[in-house]
């Protein structure tokens, strides 16, 4: 399907008759807006695109329309012998550019190169998520529940479906939404996150939507807002559950036709964006205690997808455990026999976040020996916070080795109490900054 934008009725009737003739279904449009809203409600694989259109008929705006139209390829017709523009529109991602007046024969020929190439880019995305079979997406884990989870990603990405990633706190819901991203045919465009709870309500409007100058004191130029960066692509709209009540409603108006209006605008604006939501909370009890509203509640959840937490998928957890090893140590790290026991026996109640930062912080507690880091239950233990450090004693080696893995230790827990401020870390120590840098450059902890 052909979305022809271009504000001339004769240019529309004639060209919209000579592709209809030619097997092609056509929409026309005659301005920008109109054009972004056709977008956004159908999938065309073409757009072909006037670039002074109304309101402004100034070629930069249809310049910077160019990219909202992706991953559909987009022919822009300029006037006649304006070759600068032409190249512009080509460097700002326009996939080729007919001259006015077209000669039809050349349209027909360059209608039929883009859409080839839009075929063609289709295939590529879903061969691509098809392949996908043993590759994890960054989401490791061979349960049952993470196979399926994985499945389940890779038929919904190609789609525009809005989804909502439903699981406890740490079970890597932004790790979906960011897989969801980067199988769909919108991976080229930008995945625009955004924390619903940690922005202040007052503002989270204004991040969203952007405003325009002197909307508000303090508001000293337009500034576009995170839907329209994520034009194109994907908005993760993490802790949807705190959304606050008033932003909820100017969502569902997104959700529902794809239009927003900036603080301070008069007129609505268009993007194209696909929206994914995540929250640890029990949003259908939000919704029946009345703190959500039920109406976005049923817009967000297109497709529900939920990450399951570690403690129900213990058999997941020495895959993740090794990897984290791995890249906390990069490859020198191994368990010694009684730290994967020592993992599997425990809860997780922060799932794989907690699991993470417990694997890491051991990496860098443990000693190093020869071969590499060797990481016990003790070190894992004293990183998760539920025994004091092992004892030393519990080294054995020659004096020397004590020595070292004593100094090793101290150092690493003073610049953990620190937040690795050197200055500090000396000072509590007893030592020179300079002696404490030769130190730690000698441990390799730098
Ligand atoms: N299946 C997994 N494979 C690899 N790493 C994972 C997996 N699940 C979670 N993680 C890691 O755990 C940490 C937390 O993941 P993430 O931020 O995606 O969780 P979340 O569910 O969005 O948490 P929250 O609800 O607190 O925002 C990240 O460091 C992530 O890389």
């Amino acid at each position: 399907m052909i979305l022809l934008a271009d504000d001339e009725p004769a240019f529309q009737r004639l060209t919209g008759a000579w592709l209809r003739g030619l097997g092609h279904e056509v929409e026309v449009v005659g301005d920008g807006d109109a054009a972004r809203a056709a977008f956004a409600a159908k999938p065309f694989d073409l757009v072909l695109l006037d670039l002074a259109m109304p309101p402004h008929h100034d070629p930069e705006a249809g310049l910077a329309l160019i990219a909202a139209f992706a991953p559909a390829p987009v022919v822009v017709m300029t006037g006649h012998a304006d070759h600068a523009l032409a190249l512009k529109a080509v460097e700002a991602g326009a996939w080729d550019f007919l001259a006015k007046p077209v000669d039809p024969d050349l349209l027909r020929v360059v209608v039929a190169r883009a859409l080839e190439r839009a075929r063609l880019a289709r295939e590529v995305t879903m061969l691509k998520a098809q392949a996908g079979g043993d590759e994890d997406m960054g989401l490791v884990g061979a349960s049952s529940a993470m196979t399926a989870l994985r499945d389940l990603i890779r038929r919904v990405a190609p789609t525009r479906l809005p989804a909502l990633v439903l699981g406890p706190s740490g079970t890597g819901k932004e790790l979906v939404a960011r897989a969801i991203h980067a199988m769909s045919p919108r991976a080229a465009r930008p995945l625009v996150p955004i924390h619903c709870g940690a922005v202040p309500a007052e503002l989270l409007e204004s991040e969203l939507f952007g405003h325009l100058k002197g909307s508000f004191t303090g508001a000293t130029g337009d500034r576009p807002g995170l839907i329209e960066t994520a034009d194109g692509g994907t908005l993760f709209l993490d802790e949807i559950g705190e959304m606050p009540a008033a932003m909820q409603v100017k969502l569902l108006r997104f959700l529902a036709d794809g239009s927003y209006q900036p603080v301070g605008a008069r007129a609505p604006r268009m993007a194209d964006v696909r929206i994914v939501a995540a929250t640890h909370r029990d949003l259908a009890a939000a919704v029946a205690d009345g703190s959500f509203r039920e109406d976005l509640f049923y817009r967000l959840k297109g497709v529900v997808l939920r990450t399951p937490s570690l403690d129900d998928r213990m058999s997941d957890l020495p895959l993740l455990a090794r990897m984290f090893l791995r890249r906390a140590s990069e490859g020198r790290g191994s368990f010694a026999p009684d730290a994967l026991d020592w993992l599997t026996a425990r809860n997780w109640p922060g799932n794989v976040r907690e699991l993470r930062a417990a694997v890491e912080c051991a990496a860098a507690l443990a000693m190093p020996a020869a071969a590499g880091v060797i990481v016990g239950a003790a070190d894992l233990a004293f990183a998760v916070g539920d025994v004091p450090a092992a004892p030393i004693h519990a080294v054995f080696g020659t004096l020397d080795e004590e020595v070292a893995a004593l100094e090793h230790r101290r150092i690493v827990e003073a610049l953990a109490r620190t937040g690795h401020n050197h200055t500090h870390t000396a000072r509590e120590l007893g030592l020179s900054r300079v002696g404490l840098l030769k130190k730690m450059d000698r441990m390799g902890l730098r």
